[in-house]
């Protein structure tokens, strides 16, 4: 089956960052913090009981904050991430079942995609924006150079092992929007409330792929 996926996710920031909301009062000043940096757009890892929640408050507190939803396994998640207000919606793999449930939404969708043959798949279903995860360890930055003579028309979002040091190297590539991870929200400093380091985080990553 081919679907039109929304696109321009990819393009919102050099960096998504993907946090995990343990506790649900951190995450509007989370993701204030982040966008004071620059950083207006932030995937909540369905991986936490507060995520839900977290997802509905910074939809309705932070308007001009592009909220997603990630980890999403199962299309029972990905409903329950639409009705949260999720406003893009990530997943870690790619089955049929999970994509045909995220396109049916309408919402940009990020599949997760780590060898050549997923990419064509996606491809094939007119999904051109995908999550490439694992990243550093599924082959890193020259794994997705190597793909980029065959397969010049998908465009990526690495994540999983990135960090300020790596990111260049992938953002360097044509095929590479963006890139995904959690360093701009350590778990000291959300857990303690200390956005200011958040905040300088985000400046510095806003500023990753920036010559
Ligand atoms: O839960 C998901 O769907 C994920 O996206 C897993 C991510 O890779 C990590 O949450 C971020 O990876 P790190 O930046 O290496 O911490």
């Amino acid at each position: 089956m081919t679907s039109t996926q929304p696109t321009g996710v990819l393009d919102v920031s050099p960096v998504i960052p993907v946090v995990v909301i343990e506790d649900v009062d951190t995450a509007v000043p989370l993701a204030r913090a982040l966008a004071s940096g620059g950083v207006r757009i932030v995937e909540v890892t369905l991986r936490s009981d507060a995520a839900l929640t977290a997802i509905e408050r910074i939809a309705t507190e932070l308007p001009d904050v592009l909220v997603g939803a990630g980890t999403l396994t199962t299309p029972a998640q990905v409903k329950d991430a639409v009705g949260a207000g999720a406003r893009f919606l990530v997943s870690p793999g790619s089955t049929p079942t999970l994509l045909d449930a995220m396109a049916d939404t309408g919402l940009p969708y990020l599949p997760g995609v780590s060898t050549a043959s997923e990419v064509l798949a996606m491809l094939e279903r007119g999904v051109t924006e995908m999550k490439f995860f694992p990243a550093e360890a599924a082959g890193g930055h020259p794994f997705l150079k190597a793909l980029t003579g065959p397969l010049p028309r998908a465009r990526f979002c690495p994540t999983g092992g990135i960090t300020p040091l790596n990111a260049p190297n992938y953002l360097a590539l044509p095929t590479v929007g963006c890139v995904g991870g959690s360093w701009l929200s350590p778990a000291d400093a959300v857990s303690t409330g200390d956005w200011t380091c958040v905040t300088q985080l985000a400046t510095q990553a806003a500023s990753l792929g920036l010559t």
